[in-house]
């Protein structure tokens, strides 16, 4: 059984000079990232879903945080305008991937910006966070693209945060957890927890029951599990010290 296509893009050489905004710099380890990357990969194909390589975008540092380059929705691929300039390079790989995977591809267009970052999708609502990385003009072009799957998009405006997907996701059952200091919270229509640990407003639901999340989220883990969920915890520090989350190292094109 699969579950549908996981990109995923291998970390750079150049990993620890990856762009930081909102927290202090520290030490990546590239040689445990490596490895923090394979047990990402591994978790993947263990819950089903079939892993597909971005090709390695060396000169890029931040290209492993793949998410960033594009949304996918109902056999669309919106390819991004990152925000960051330095991280445009990064689009024409992931613009070949969802290609090779057979989706219909459209683009987010000058003077537009948009991260995949910024976009989170629950059922027909897809909330799109208004910050230093994605501005109104690069909303409004997502709108338009996803009214042709029937999507509604809100834009949500965020505080002292990177992206949208750094303050709050969502569970299988559409449940956000959130830490809503970080955005506007009155602008989101689902049922909201907050969390008490920031890696906990971070998770990916992998299908069924399946819920991914860091291993600097315990006490989120233990609330997903006694939700009746059951959580994937993986180690991802080396990504978190360049404010990566569990979200921005893959994007899941599920099976139709
Ligand atoms: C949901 N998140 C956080 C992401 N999708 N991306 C993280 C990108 C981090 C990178 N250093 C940068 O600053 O671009």
């Amino acid at each position: 059984m699969t579950r549908g296509i996981a990109l995923v893009r291998r970390p750079s050489g150049r990993l620890a000079e990856g762009l930081v905004t909102h927290i202090e710099r520290s030490d990546v380890d590239i040689a445990q990232a490596r490895r923090q990357h394979e047990a990402y990969r591994a978790a993947l194909t263990e819950a089903g879903w079939q892993v597909r390589e971005v090709a390695p975008a060396d000169q890029c540092p931040d290209s492993v945080f793949v998410e960033d380059t594009v949304v996918v929705c109902d056999g669309l691929a919106v390819i991004t305008r990152p925000g960051a300039p330095e991280r445009r390079p990064e689009i024409p790989g992931t613009e070949k991937a969802v290609r090779d995977a057979g989706l219909e591809v459209v683009r987010i267009e000058a003077p537009g910006t948009l991260d995949g970052g910024d976009v989170l999708q629950v059922g027909t609502t897809v909330y799109v966070g208004r910050g230093g990385r994605t501005n109104g003009e690069g909303i409004a072009q997502l709108r338009a693209h996803l009214a042709t799957r029937g999507r509604r998009v809100i834009p949500v405006p965020l505080r002292d945060v990177l992206h949208l997907k750094s303050a709050v996701t969502a569970l299988p059952d559409g449940t956000l957890l959130a830490l809503p200091e970080l955005l506007d919270a009155t602008a989101l229509r689902q049922p909201v927890r907050t969390v008490d640990e920031e890696a906990g407003c971070h998770v990916v639901p992998l299908g069924g029951d399946l819920v991914l999340l860091a291993a600097s989220a315990p006490r989120t883990a233990a609330l997903v599990a006694d939700l009746g969920f059951t959580p994937v915890v993986v180690d991802i520090s080396e990504y978190e010290k360049l404010e990566g989350c569990v979200t921005c190292l893959s994007v899941l094109i599920p099976e139709v």
